[in-house]
């Protein structure tokens, strides 16, 4: 199957500092890819040089295009949504609609409507009496009724409060996603959106320090609370990570038979979090 997105060798610098380093990608229709790192990793950097947003090193190749020498044809299939909603104050919210269907070739201005009658926005509304997160709310409606292939979302959640959170994935899974699409997003909140992911790719100081289905994830990492008398043989396994709560060791293994584990304590599956902390904690060694 051809690749939607395929990154090769993405190098990015900002004067004397590598802020990417080498990073390999690709991203095929029906992947939902989160692209989870600390503050200040790349990831948003990474996404700019996907959108042709920023110059830099080595192969980027979307739906066909070189995001820099053909940015225009690019987006007309490529939907987005930076961490900072640009909508002018005195708009209407109605305008803002019209607005784009005037530019955009593939935005479904009924979609929109569709999507904004879910929540209290009115389209008589002008952007500058709706609040922080119905502004987000207005942004992420207009975005997803464009019918992209590619949906690119930069902490598309942040200032939204938890239910319109859980609303705003519920509504990308329904209203949105489909076999022939990919989605890519970043979040700090990963624990929220782990259980719509199909792909992770961790991101550490500019490096993937991970990229694996969500699937061989769950084979590859297991979680044990170990009982203290086997600290001392779990340990020699060196877990990722470990924890000590109330008296229960956790350790984090990674790629460790499930014959060692078990007579240790009681064996889990780690939640995505749980391997990000593992994972970063290793390679900070
Ligand atoms: N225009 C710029 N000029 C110089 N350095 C930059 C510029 N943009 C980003 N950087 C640096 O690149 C690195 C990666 O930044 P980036 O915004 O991609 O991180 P991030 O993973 O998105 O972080 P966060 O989760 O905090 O949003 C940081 O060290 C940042 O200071």
């Amino acid at each position: 199957m051809t690749p939607l997105i395929s990154i090769s060798q993405l190098n990015k610098s900002y004067g004397a500092s590598n802020v990417i380093s080498d990073i390999n990608l690709s991203v095929h229709p029906g992947q939902i890819l989160g692209l989870v790192g600390p503050n200040g990793a790349g990831k948003t950097t990474c996404l700019q040089a996907m959108l042709g947003l920023v110059d830099y090193q080595g192969d980027i190749d979307i739906l066909g295009f070189n995001p820099r020498k053909q940015r225009e044809k690019m987006l007309e299939q490529v939907a987005y949504i930076a961490d900072v909603a640009v909508l002018p104050k005195w708009l209407k919210v109605h305008q803002s609609l019209e607005y784009l269907a005037g530019i955009h070739p593939r935005f479904n201005r009924d979609k929109a409507i569709e999507l904004l009658a879910k929540t209290n926005i009115k389209l008589e509304s002008k952007v500058k009496h709706l609040s922080k997160g119905m502004i987000t709310q207005l942004h992420l409606a207009l975005i997803l009724a464009i019918d992209a292939k590619v949906l690119i979302l930069d902490e598309p959640t942040l200032g939204l409060d938890i239910l319109t959170r859980r609303q705003f994935y519920t509504h990308l899974l329904e209203d949105f996603y489909n076999d022939d699409k990919c989605i890519i997003v970043t979040t700090h909140q990963i624990e929220e959106i782990e259980h719509i992911l199909t792909h992770v790719a961790f991101i550490q100081a500019g490096k993937l320090v991970l990229n694996e289905s969500t699937d061989k994830i769950k084979e590859r990492f297991q979680l044990v609370a170990v009982t203290h008398e086997n600290v001392a043989q779990a340990s020699a396994l060196k877990p990722l990570f470990s924890n000590s709560l109330m008296g229960i060791n956790m350790m984090l293994f990674d790629n460790q038979s499930g014959d060692d584990l078990q007579p240790l304590g009681q064996v889990s599956v780690p939640s995505l979090a749980d391997i990000f902390v593992g994972v970063l904690a290793k390679e900070a060694i």
